[in-house]
C-alpha cells in the first residue's frame, strides 16, 4: 500500500512525525493509501522554501508562468486514466464521471489560467497633469484548501489562478481524498514547476489544516468546504486583515414552472440532484414545482431516478457510486430517519441495494426522494450533501421565489421555463451567485462563481480569482 508524501521545496518528503492515517476506499471499505499527518515543522519548511521561490516568481514573466502551468496542464491529460482511476478508488465516484468530468476539468483549469494570465491587464486613468496605472502584484504565499467531492477539480481550480499570479502556494487537499494531489505533485516535478513555488502538504483540518490559516505569512487563504470551517477560516483570518475567498454549502431550489419542457426539465433535474452520489455544492436540493404540474412531474421524476443504478464505480453502466465515508453515509442517512421524523414521504429510496462482492462492504446509498415537508424543517434547511432530494409545490412565481430565498444559503438556484420573461424576473429576484436557466452546471470558467448568504465569500472563477489573487497598487505620474 502506497504511502502519500508531502511536496515541499520541489521534493516528496515524508512527513516529520512519521505519522501517517489510513485513507479508504469507499467502494470497499479498505485501505487504499497512507496519508501523511503533517505537523507545524512541515509547514515552517514549506513556508521557507516558498519565501525563497517568491522574489524570482513573483517577477518571472506571464508567459513564463503560463508555459509551466500548460505543460502541467498537458501531463494531466498524458496521464489522465491514473488519475481518474485513483479518484475514483478515493472518492467512490463513478469512473465514468471521473473520466470524463473531474479530470479533463483538471487539465482545464491550468490550461484556463495559463492563457488567461497572458491576457490580464491593469486600467489607467488619465487627467489634464497626470495619468494614473495600476499594478497587479502577487500577494505573497497563500493557502489553498480543498475538499474531497471533487478532489482534484477543486484543487487546480485553487492553485492555477494563485499560481498564474505570480504567488507562491501552500495546498492542503481533503485528508480524505489526498491520492490525486499526491499524484500532481509528480507532474509537478515532471513539468519543471521552480522549487517552492508550490507545497503540497496533506493532513487533517483541526491539525495542518489550522496551522496553516494560523500562520501569519499566508496572505490569503482559498478554501473550498463546509460553511462551519468557513467561518472558522473567517474568523481566524479577520485580525490578520487577510483576503479570503470562501466557497462553502448550498441547499439548492429548483423552480419548475408549468411551461418548462417537461421530459427535458425532468431529465437534466434527475442529473441536477443525483450526479457525484449528491455530493457537489451545486446540487439541486429543493425541488419547487409548479403546483398543476405537480403530480405529472412527481411521476415522471420517480419514474426516471427508479431507473438509475447504484453500484460499483467502476462499472460503466453504475450512475452513482460509493458515499465518501463511513461518517459522511452515516450523516445522510441520520437526515433520512429525519425527513421522516418530520413527517416527510418517502416517494423513492432503498435501504439496501444489492453489490458485486467487490464492493459487498462499501458505502453505498442509493437516490432519496420526500415530499410533504414544510419549508422551515431542517431537512429543507440544512445541507445535507448527498442523494436525498424533496419535493414541494408551489402555486405562483411569487411564492415560488419565497420558497427558494427561505434559505440561509444562497449558492445556485435553476429555473426550468419556456418564458424567458419569467426567466429574466426571476433570475433578479432569486438570492443566489449563480442562476442556471433550464440547464445545471453548464460552466464557463471565465464567469463568477460563488454563493450569497452562507454560501459564501467572494467569487472565483477569471477575472474575480485573478484580481483575488494580487494587490492593485495606483501609481500616479504627474506629467
Ligand atoms: N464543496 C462544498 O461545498 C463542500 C461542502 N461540504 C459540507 O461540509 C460538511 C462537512 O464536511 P467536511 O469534510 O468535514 O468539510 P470541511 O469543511 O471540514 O473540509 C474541507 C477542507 O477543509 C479542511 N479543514 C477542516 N477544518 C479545517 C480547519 N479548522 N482549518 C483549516 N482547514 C480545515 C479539511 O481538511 C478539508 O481539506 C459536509 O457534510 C458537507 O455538508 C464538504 C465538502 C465540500
Ligand atoms: O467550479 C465548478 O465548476 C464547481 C464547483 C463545485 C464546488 O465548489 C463544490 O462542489 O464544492
Amino acid at each position: 500500500m502506497e504511502k502519500i508524501s508531502n511536496y515541499i521545496g520541489g521534493e516528496l518528503h515524508a512527513p516529520s512525525s512519521g505519522k501517517y492515517n489510513e485513507s479508504i476506499n469507499p467502494a470497499t471499505a479498505e485501505v487504499f493509501s497512507l496519508v501523511p499527518e503533517c505537523e507545524a515543522v512541515d509547514l515552517d519548511k514549506a513556508i521557507q522554501s516558498a519565501q525563497s521561490a517568491f522574489p524570482l516568481w513573483s517577477r518571472s514573466s506571464a508567459m513564463e508562468r503560463a508555459t509551466v502551468l500548460t505543460k502541467i496542464a498537458d501531463l494531466i491529460e498524458a496521464n489522465a486514466e491514473e488519475l481518474a482511476l485513483a479518484e475514483t478508488t478515493d472518492t467512490g465516484k463513478p469512473l465514468r464521471l471521473a473520466r470524463t468530468i473531474d479530470i479533463p476539468r483538471a487539465s482545464a483549469n491550468m490550461r484556463f489560467f495559463a492563457q488567461a494570465i497572458t491576457q490580464f491587464s491593469s486600467e489607467s486613468h488619465a487627467t489634464p497633469d497626470a495619468i494614473n496605472y495600476t499594478l497587479k502584484q502577487p500577494l505573497g504565499i497563500v493557502a489553498c484548501i480543498s475538499p474531497w467531492n471533487l478532489p482534484l477539480y477543486l484543487f487546480t481550480w485553487k492553485i492555477a489562478p494563485a499560481l498564474a499570479t505570480g504567488n507562491c502556494v501552500i495546498a492542503k487537499p481533503s485528508e480524505v481524498t489526498p491520492y490525486t494531489a499526491y499524484l500532481f505533485s509528480k507532474l509537478c516535478i515532471e513539468a519543471g514547476l521552480p522549487t517552492g513555488v508550490l507545497s503540497i502538504l496533506h493532513g487533517s483540518g483541526a491539525g495542518i489544516g489550522n496551522a496553516l490559516i494560523e500562520n501569519k505569512h499566508i496572505k490569503a487563504v482559498s478554501f473550498t468546504g463546509g460553511t462551519a470551517t468557513g467561518k472558522k477560516i473567517a474568523a481566524t483570518s479577520a485580525p490578520m486583515l487577510r483576503k479570503v475567498s470562501l466557497e462553502l454549502g448550498g441547499k439548492n431550489p429548483a423552480l419548475v414552472f408549468a411551461d418548462c419542457d417537461l421530459e427535458f426539465t425532468v431529465q437534466e433535474l434527475v442529473k441536477a440532484s443525483f450526479t457525484n452520489q449528491g455530493e457537489i455544492c451545486l446540487c439541486a436540493s429543493r425541488i419547487l414545482v409548479e403546483k398543476s404540474i405537480y403530480e405529472d412531474f412527481k411521476k415522471r421524476f420517480v419514474e426516471k431516478v427508479a431507473q438509475l443504478r447504484v453500484g460499483d464505480p467502476l462499472e460503466e453502466e453504475n450512475n452513482l457510486g460509493a458515499i465518501v465515508s463511513l461518517n459522511h453515509l452515516e450523516k445522510i442517512k441520520s437526515y433520512i430517519n429525519l425527513a421522516k421524523e418530520e413527517g416527510g414521504k418517502l416517494l423513492y429510496g432503498k435501504e439496501v441495494e444489492a453489490y458485486n462482492n467487490r464492493c459487498k462492504n462499501g458505502y453505498f446509498l442509493g437516490p432519496h426522494i420526500f415530499e410533504k415537508l414544510g419549508p422551515n424543517c431542517r431537512v429543507n434547511q440544512e445541507e445535507i450533501f448527498g442523494p436525498v432530494v424533496t419535493l414541494a409545490s408551489f402555486a405562483e412565481e411569487n411564492e415560488a421565489l419565497s420558497m427558494a430565498n427561505n434559505s440561509n444559503y444562497g449558492l445556485a438556484g435553476t429555473i426550468w421555463t419556456s418564458n424567458l420573461n419569467r426567466a429574466h424576473r426571476v433570475s433578479e429576484q432569486l438570492q443566489t451567485g449563480i442562476v442556471w436557466v433550464n440547464c445545471w452546471m453548464n460552466r464557463d470558467l471565465r464567469t463568477p462563481f460563488g454563493g450569497m448568504k452562507e454560501s459564501g465569500l467572494g467569487r472565483e472563477g477569471g477575472l474575480q480569482a485573478l484580481n483575488f489573487f494580487t494587490e492593485s497598487k495606483n501609481v500616479c505620474v504627474k506629467y
